[in-house]
């Protein structure tokens, strides 16, 4: 059911949601031995385009297993379609897509009882049915039979997607063993030939013959091929636009494939994703998509391991427990795995799964004292005979009171890239409505976009990219609550504060809630009535 806001401060027009929105905040000072808290508010204009595009999606890796997964995935929901398993029927769905299979809290009706929405129903959002999706693979196996290969989906769908798939063909693309394990090497018979600006151009050429050959108003390329090392950052080599433009023309070794697809995407006026951990936004590609104003996101989808880390890790620190050790360890026998057997690649990846707890534990100096983190350990070993089945066990340690200790134990089984390919939807979803919202300051004339370091994905991702300077968020809960609260904003509406005061205060309380008349008379006493302005908090043992 679609959601419309009645508000003064809310007008639908033919082209525009436009919301006048105070967006508040609180800036904190130092005042001796006093932290001064005094509240903000940014008077904005937000409107959001009304018009959605018919969107492409160009995958790099279009014939792994979350590519291949993916593709499928769109064809058997559009179509609707339904196969047997051994315990019933099953129907094509999304879930795991925030987009397409979670809500937000609207409101409360007059019975005092919550409204819940689908997020999809805040803003209009792309339908994934009228995505149409290309893509390049350094492997030529169409996309049924890459289907086929991955072990992800069942026969019976598989089956009958095959007459349309086998259509899917991934373009060549650009291999550079330097960058990927070398037990990928024997996929690899689709490539570009030619030097690294040759196939820069070529790339350029393939997302304007898409877009031609396609209708598609909007392309957005996002790479989830293999894991790639990282690359050197090279002072007069990729750590400026101009510096990068130049290598790339020099054919510079060090520049992987990866950022040579982000360098084509973002000259294409396409907006790039970063599906693995590998540091393809390298200085250069950066500085050249702030120049463009063209959107980039990433680093590796946040799907399960590193997921549950970031909710599982936020609940104890919030909650004043201390963990101490964490061990993630998993083995999954896909082509992922494999490639991440060679140590360089693993190394990326777990740089990626490492650094997610930093900015919980970074909260809390009751429990930590600066720099002193928990121990952290990543395993990932290959092992084939489970496929796409990644069996993940974490171990959380953590210091309860009194020298007591907790420890956590999970085991998680799943088909990984069931879980990665909803991802894929959302990071495309969400990127292309934040290309159609725009702010400005009330009385000001010029509405700009968001930055082109989109950080409103991490939610998605592993390592969220985020603006130079800017807080890397990694709790789940902190992440989800920004889109969530963003898309309301748009909207007009404020944030979902969950006080649910109209349930606690009687004042505020439905009469059918109330039901005692009197405690509404009661009168306050004395030293509950606080005067909050510029509240100033004592610094208690030099505890900020
Ligand atoms: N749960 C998940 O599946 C998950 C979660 C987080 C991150 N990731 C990352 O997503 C990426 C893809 O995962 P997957 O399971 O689909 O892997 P996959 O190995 O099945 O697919 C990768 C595809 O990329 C292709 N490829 C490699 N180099 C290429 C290049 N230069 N250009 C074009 N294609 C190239 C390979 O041929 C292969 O088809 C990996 O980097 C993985 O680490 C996956
Ligand atoms: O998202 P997550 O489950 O923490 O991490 C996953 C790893 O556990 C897995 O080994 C790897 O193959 C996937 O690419 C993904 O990165």
């Amino acid at each position: 059911m679609e959601v419309v806001v009645n508000s003064p401060n809310v007008k639908y027009t033919s082209n525009y949601i436009e919301s006048n929105y105070d967006y508040h905040t609180t800036k904190v000072g130092k005042k001796e031995n006093k932290l001064i808290a005094t509240p903000h508010v940014e008077h904005l204009q937000i409107r959001t385009g009304r018009k959605v595009p018919k969107l492409g999606v160009m995958l790099v890796g279009w014939g792994g297993n979350n590519g291949s997964t993916f593709t499928a995935a769109i064809l058997a929901n559009k179509l609707g379609l339904s196969w047997p398993t051994k315990k019933g029927i099953q129907h094509a769905n999304w879930f795991g897509s925030i987009t397409q299979s979670s809500t937000v809290r609207l409101g409360g009706d007059s019975d005092g009882k919550d409204v819940y929405v689908p997020i999809s129903n805040l803003l209009p959002m792309v339908n994934p049915d009228d995505i149409e999706v290309d893509g390049w693979d350094i492997s030529k196996l169409n996309i049924a039979d890459a289907c086929k290969r991955a072990q992800v989906l069942e026969p019976f769908l598989q089956d009958q997607l095959r007459s349309l798939l086998v259509d899917y063909k991934p373009r060549p693309s650009i291999y550079n063993p330097d960058f990927i394990a070398a037990n990928q090497s024997d996929r690899a018979d689709n490539v570009i030939k030619g030097t690294k600006k040759q196939q820069v151009e070529q790339i350029m050429k393939d997302i304007e013959d898409f877009k031609t050959k396609s209708g598609v108003d909007q392309v957005i390329v996002l790479w989830t091929a293999n894991t790639e090392r990282f690359a050197d950052i090279i002072p007069g080599t990729n750590d400026t636009a101009a510096n990068l433009e130049a290598a790339i023309a020099n054919d510079h070794p060090e520049i992987s494939p990866s950022t040579l697809f982000a360098w084509a995407s973002v000259k294409s006026n396409c907006t790039y994703i970063n599906g693995s951990p590998q540091n393809t936004f390298v200085p250069g590609v950066i500085e050249l998509a702030e120049e463009l104003g063209v959107f980039i996101a990433g680093d590796d989808f946040k799907s399960g391991q590193t997921k549950l880390k970031s909710v599982l890790v936020d609940f104890l620190v919030s909650a004043g427990i201390k963990p101490v050790s964490i061990v993630s360890y998993n083995h999954l026998g896909n082509n992922d795995g494999k490639n991440l057997s060679a140590p360089q690649q693993f190394r990326s990846k777990e740089i990626s799964k490492s650094n997610v707890v930093d900015d919980m534990v970074e909260s809390n100096r009751i429990l930590y004292e600066p720099g002193e983190k928990p121990d952290h350990c990543v395993v990932i070993k290959y092992v084939p005979y489970v496929a796409d089945s990644k069996r993940a066990m974490d171990e959380y340690i953590s210091e309860i009171m009194m020298g007591g200790h907790n420890t956590l134990v999970v085991h998680n089984t799943c088909e990984d890239s069931l879980l990665a390919t909803p991802l894929i939807l959302d990071l495309v979803v969400l990127a292309e409505l934040c290309s159609r919202i725009q702010f400005k300051k009330r009385g000001e004339a010029v509405f700009c976009t968001f930055h082109p370091v989109l950080s409103i994905l991490s939610y998605l991702c592993k390592a969220p990219l985020v603006p130079n300077n800017t807080p890397v968020i990694n709790a789940l809960c902190k992440q989800r609550e920004c889109i969530e609260n963003v898309l309301r904003a748009c909207i007009g509406l404020s944030p979902d504060s969950n006080m649910l005061l109209e349930h606690k205060v009687p004042i505020l309380m439905s009469k059918a809630e109330r039901n005692v008349e009197t405690t509404v008379t009661k009168p306050i006493k004395k030293n509950y009535e606080l005067e909050i302005k510029n509240t100033e908090i004592p610094i208690k043992n030099g505890i900020n």
